[in-house]
């Protein structure tokens, strides 16, 4: 177990962490003492609590992808039993020496406000590919650099792209319709030449790490955003360490100087301690004080990041079939598998014959971000292409074949590997939704309701697992499989996401970012302000999920006044007496107290036409297939079969 002891504080000592008082002690206790007492414990209890709280690391740095739930626990700075309990309200029932995957260690530490950064670092770095061949050496040209904005939550990286983006259309470059393709590209003046710069404007982070895990280098330079209100915080770091793995040079951006207790000093004096020395400090790193939403400084930015990367030497060879990364890809209805391509070495061209890791394309067209159409594309460029077969995964990497032959030789191999990746990816992206769940009877494949519960007060999420456990639960069960006091998280909705559950809402409100996720991965979100309603609807989804029931549903009755034998077959000759007859309608032949027939009824004619439906006080001929031993007098009950959903039965 490697614990950075730069970002991860270690574990309290298991000395000094202080037993939870056994009730009973705890009660016998509490029996004598004072008021004066009583005042002082709980502050002495708040005190422990801060304490431990403060113990709890700011970031997980797992070295591997699995920990048992002891190291979790040290790690975490909790007792082991902690996280049992988190994992018993997953469903997960562990010992603590079982081992937990990477998924289950980031959702257990997410609960207790730790996010986990899988040191994988290094490995990813060594593993990174090499766009340019030594064949490309004769033809390099310099390329625009292509920067990745990274920061804590709230940092402002959005604005800050935006207000990119708004100064270069404010000084009058390629103007029209901005559109969010996942990259765009702006233009500036650098020593009297103009110069270009790639944006990737997908939440760095996660373009960062989903293209790092394959191994691909697409940044050369991150910009590190850090609110100068608010210092470094565990994204900061998070953000820091993927950089310093890529090897990608940092310039940061110290943002929201226009506000009010801004201090950009303390933002450098704690990048320091991640031993990031501004220059100014005698260090290194470019530090620009900007304002997102002023507009301020923006320009010296981008001219910062221009002096950064020209020491590194970028470059590509123009003059050959383009490779690059799939930076996003989505499925739109009208045009088919769209995907954002960064092209990083060659030129993309109309027509190309394009492999996006086991996918097969001939770019149809492409656009760049102001919705123009390009016939081709060089390196450091972003365009939206369309084309592909099916929907590429973003981080794959994609090169132009010569013909369609060999590209789908190379793309034979990949698809059986892929199948199984994107098998497991569809499962754990089953998503649903309450509406859904009711109408999902006839599959009766769902026996489960899993739930993730988020409500103002301890007190409310109490009351309603309290009324979930009243519910019936021996045909269908509810999971909870989170429930806490607070807002719902965008954390919650990848969990619901991610496990097919429903997010149930009570007298809360959904925190910034999370309606944006709910809406991108269609977890169905409930709000409520009465627990009645919540259970009725919880009630009502679990129902839909019951097999339905066949039941009769009576039709009419008539009377068999008359029997004409043709061959060896007969027709009853009948009067409806109530309701109606319907031909393919069910029918049971009562003589007597007995039933001489119970089965179809085959033919129903009125004067010697077919008809589907006879009424009351109609006469009518009845014919079935399987009996002819009708009788004057018998007695003719119609019904059907439908389906009934069923409640649920305490
Ligand atoms: N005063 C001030 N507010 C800013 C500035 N930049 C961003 N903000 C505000 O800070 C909040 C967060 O900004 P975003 O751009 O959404 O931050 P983000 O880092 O993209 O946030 P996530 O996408 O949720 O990670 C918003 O309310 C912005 O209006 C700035 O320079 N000055």
């Amino acid at each position: 177990m490697v614990l950075s002891a730069s970002l991860a504080r270690p574990a309290k000592p298991k000395s000094q962490r202080k037993a939870a008082p056994k009730p009973m002690a705890a009660m016998r206790k509490r029996k004598k003492e004072t008021t004066r007492q009583r005042q002082r414990r709980r502050a002495m209890e708040l005190r422990a609590a801060r304490e431990a709280k403060q113990v709890r690391p700011e970031m997980l740095i797992v070295p591997e992808d699995n920990l048992t739930v002891q190291e979790l626990a040290d790690m975490l700075s909790v007792e082991s039993s902690e996280i049992i309990k988190s994992l018993f309200f997953k469903g997960i029932i562990a010992t603590v020496t079982q081992t937990l995957d990477m998924n289950t260690i980031e959702t257990v530490a997410e609960e207790f406000g730790v996010p986990v950064l899988q040191d994988d670092v290094e490995e990813a770095a060594k593993k990174t590919v090499e766009m340019i061949e030594e064949a490309d050496k004769e033809h390099l040209i310099r390329r625009p650099p292509v920067v990745t904005v990274m920061g804590h939550v709230d940092h402002g990286k959005t604005s800050l792209l935006d207000a990119i983006r708004k100064a270069r259309v404010a000084a009058g470059e390629a103007g029209g319709i901005t559109q969010h393709i996942g990259a765009y590209q702006v233009e500036i003046d650098h020593n009297d030449e103009a110069r270009k710069l790639t944006f990737l404007d997908t939440p760095g982070h996660e373009a960062f790490t989903a293209m790092r895990a394959r191994g691909t280098k697409v940044t050369d330079v991150a910009v590190l955003v850090v609110a100068a209100d608010d210092g470094v915080r565990p994204q900061t770091l998070e953000a820091i360490s993927h950089a310093r793995a890529a090897e990608v040079p940092i310039v940061v951006a110290i943002n929201k100087i226009d506000k009010e207790g801004a201090s950009p000093d303390r933002v450098k004096q704690e990048l320091s301690e991640q031993n990031l020395l501004a220059e100014d400090w005698g260090g290194d790193v470019v530090m620009v004080p900007v304002s997102a939403i002023k507009g301020e400084n923006i320009d010296k930015l981008l001219e910062m990041l221009l002096l950064v990367t020209e020491v590194e030497d970028l470059q590509a060879n123009p003059d050959r079939l383009a490779r690059g990364t799939v930076i996003e890809a989505h499925l739109d209805k009208a045009k088919g598998p769209v995907a954002t391509l960064l092209v990083q070495n060659g030129t993309l061209k109309t027509g190309d014959v394009v492999a996006a890791g086991p996918v097969l394309g001939k770019v149809r067209a492409m656009v760049d971000d102001n919705r123009q159409r390009l016939k081709e594309a060089g390196p450091s460029f972003a365009v939206e292409a369309l084309g592909f077969s099916e929907v590429p995964t973003a981080g794959d990497e994609f090169e132009v074949y010569p013909d369609e032959k060999s590209a789908r030789a190379v793309v034979g191999d990949r698809a059986s590997d892929a199948r199984a990746t994107r098998l497991a990816q569809q499962m754990a992206s089953r998503r649903v939704s309450l509406t859904a769940m009711s109408g999902q009877a006839n599959e009766g494949e769902l026996k489960e309701l899993n739930l993730i519960l988020k409500a103002d007060v301890q007190g409310s999420v109490e009351a309603i697992l309290g009324s979930l456990e009243q519910l019936p639960k021996d045909e269908v069960q509810v999971r909870v499989l989170l429930s806490a006091p607070g807002e719902v998280t965008e954390t919650d909705v990848d969990l619901a996401a991610a496990s097919g559950a429903v997010i149930v809402g009570f007298n809360t409100s959904m925190a910034s970012g999370a309606k944006k996720a709910a809406d991108a991965t269609g977890v169905d979100v409930r709000d409520y302000d009465v627990i009645y309603k919540l259970l009725e609807d919880i009630q009502l989804a679990m129902e839909g999920l019951l097999e339905p029931e066949l039941v009769e549903e009576a039709l009419g009755e008539a009377e068999v006044r008359a029997v004409f034998t043709i061959g060896k077959s007969a027709v009853a000759g009948c009067y409806v007496t109530t309701g109606k007859l319907q031909r393919n309608c069910k029918v049971r032949v009562h003589r007597g107290s007995q039933v001489v027939y119970d089965g179809d009824l085959d033919s129903l004619r009125r004067n010697k036409d077919d008809v589907k439906e006879v009424a009351t006080g109609f006469e009518c001929g009845v014919g079935t297939d399987r009996f002819a031993n009708w009788e004057d007098g018998d007695r003719i009950e119609a019904f059907k079969m439908v389906t009934q959903r069923r409640k649920l039965t305490t």
